[in-house]
């Protein structure tokens, strides 16, 4: 395994002198990896990611990005890192779209021409070439969130960090950016770290997760194993996805099922459950 990040007991004080004390398990993740971050309000998932953009300075702990430290090499690890903030409209700051995509490779002293050809390669694969004249204030809510992914993908990062990518979207929206995220991780092995609120939606996009409680790492896990467990998800005052919730009460009634990966796994498992009872009844 690769170890991009890893994060062992931060400490974070704000001039409010407002304490977020990140223990607990360490915050690890490999090359390739897509970590979801669950965590309910002001648990410390931003203070986490903006140690990790190097944007805040650790008062006790240690923060490591690629072998670095995010603070002192700042320079360095900037262009591997691409990020998509919360508030979108804070990061969009070209005058029309284009020239944001394009604002990062030119802030980088590439040639207007080859510039060009990326911002335009990157519009088609994300669908939104149709936009590139537009002027970014009048996009609509999705359509900002892709731009803004555009932006932070046009020079390729190594790690890809996404602070609630699917707030404000449709569901249509949100199924699209999870092909999306999914689609470019696969292509260039981008390592993602991710937060969310959309319990429903991490089944479908995470390989690892990390549940945050008040500060602490409380548990990590693939899906199977932070769900099969999830009173540390109650605890930390978050929701278990519906469909778990229903497999779980299924399991505890003795029926032996795990907690579905989507909707086709879960059709699979109850086809294959009524099968069974439908062949029991016939041995009777
Ligand atoms: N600039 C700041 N000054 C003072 N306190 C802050 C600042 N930023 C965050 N905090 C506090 O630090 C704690 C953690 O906040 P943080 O934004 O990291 O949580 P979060 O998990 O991202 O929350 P949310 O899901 O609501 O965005 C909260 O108590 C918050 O009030």
């Amino acid at each position: 395994m690769n170890k991009v990040v890893h994060v062992n007991c931060l400490k974070h004080v704000y001039p409010d002198q407002t304490e977020v004390d990140l223990c607990g398990l360490d915050f690890v993740v490999n090359k390739g990896e897509k970590v979801v971050i669950l965590a309910s309000n002001g648990a410390g998932k931003t203070t986490l990611l903006n140690h990790i953009l190097g944007f805040l300075t650790p008062l006790e702990g240690t923060v490591e990005v690629l072998g670095m430290s995010p603070k002192k090499d700042f320079e360095k690890l900037r262009k591997k890192l691409g990020v998509v903030f919360q508030n979108v409209d804070e990061q969009i700051i070209g005058p029309r779209v284009y020239d944001d995509i394009g604002f990062t490779p030119k802030n980088n002293g590439i040639k207007k021409d080859q510039v060009d050809h990326m911002v335009k390669e990157i519009s088609r694969d994300f669908g939104i070439d149709p936009l590139l004249n537009k002027i970014p204030h009048y996009l609509s809510g999705g359509q900002k969130k892709k731009v803004a992914l555009a932006g932070a993908m046009v020079m390729n990062p190594e790690i890809l960090i996404l602070d609630e990518p699917f707030e404000s979207l449709d569901p249509k929206s949100k199924t699209e950016m999870v092909k999306h995220l999914n689609h470019i991780n696969k292509e260039h092995d981008t390592t993602m770290i991710i937060t969310t609120h959309d319990i429903n939606l991490v089944p479908e996009i995470a390989d690892v997760i990390y549940v945050i409680d008040r500060g602490h790492v409380v548990a990590k896990g693939d899906y199977q194993e932070v769900f099969n467990n999830y009173e540390a998800i109650i605890k930390a005052d978050l929701e278990v996805p519906i469909l778990t919730e229903l497999f779980l009460k299924l399991k505890s009634r003795g029926y032996d099922m795990k907690s579905p990966q989507n909707v086709g796994d879960a059709e699979k498992q109850l086809l294959m459950m009524f099968k069974e009872l439908e062949e029991k009844q016939g041995d009777k």
